[in-house]
């Protein structure tokens, strides 16, 4: 994603939810800090991962359960948005890779990533205990902000988890992008998690 037309979006979604830049941005030097290499993985793990291939992207309404009887996912390459990997994982699927900011299931998704889940781990001005406290035990570690890109800190675009993971398959030239557990209409959510969902939608609106 080309930061630049990435940045007025970013910008409307800071006043939207009165989000820092400045934290966001401390929270990415943080997760750059936290990438020591051992416990990294190169961008190229993405592409030959995602391109050319159909991607499943995983959301964790609850309506994943049905729409995962409607699709064979060993014809795709599988991005988990975070807590969807815990319904993945109960249900033997192993994600190829998991989106997060780590406020789902950490310790299923440890167990995910010690199976060979790449982790695509999201720094944000609300995340910087959970980068300090889990980053450190994961493997194969990609990290990502929703501010400026610098270093081995990335920007694919998106917002929430689960519109991340679209702008992700679609950056590393995915044949085609199925999501599953997408529900914006979602009434059992939180006021907080209701707005998100709403930018999500207008995100993935772009695809
Ligand atoms: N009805 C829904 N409820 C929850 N998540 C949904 C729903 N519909 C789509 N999603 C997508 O699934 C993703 C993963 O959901 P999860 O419940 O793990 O939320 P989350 O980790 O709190 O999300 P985020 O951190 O992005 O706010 C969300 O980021 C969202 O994009
Ligand atoms: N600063 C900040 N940024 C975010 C947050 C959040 O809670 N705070 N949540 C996100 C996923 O929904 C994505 N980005
Ligand atoms: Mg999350």
């Amino acid at each position: 994603m080309d930061f630049k037309k990435w940045e007025p979006v970013y910008e409307k979604i800071l006043e939207d939810f009165g989000f820092s830049r400045e934290d966001d941005e401390n929270s990415a030097t943080l997760l750059s800090h936290l990438l020591i290499g051992p416990n990294t993985v190169d961008t190229s793990a993405l592409e030959e991962l995602i391109s050319g291939k159909d991607a499943l992207v995983c959301g964790n309404a609850p309506k994943l359960e049905i729409d995962l009887k409607e699709v064979n996912v060993e014809d795709y390459v599988i991005i988990a948005a975070d807590g969807a990997t815990a319904h993945l994982m109960d249900n033997g699927i192993v994600p190829h890779i998991i989106v997060t900011d780590l406020d789902g299931d950490v310790e299923k998704e440890t167990e995910a990533n010690q199976q060979g889940s790449i982790m695509v781990v999201h720094a944000h001005g609300d995340n910087t205990e959970k980068l300090l406290r889990y980053v450190p035990q994961f493997k194969n570690v990609i990290g990502t902000t929703q501010a400026e890109p610098f270093a081995n800190i990335h920007n694919f675009g998106g917002f929430t988890d689960g519109d991340r993971c679209v702008f992700l398959a679609h950056e590393f030239n995915a044949k085609s992008i199925t999501l599953v557990g997408f529900d914006f209409y979602d009434k059992n959510v939180t006021p907080m998690k209701e707005k998100k969902l709403k930018w999500a939608q207008r995100l993935l609106g772009a695809f």
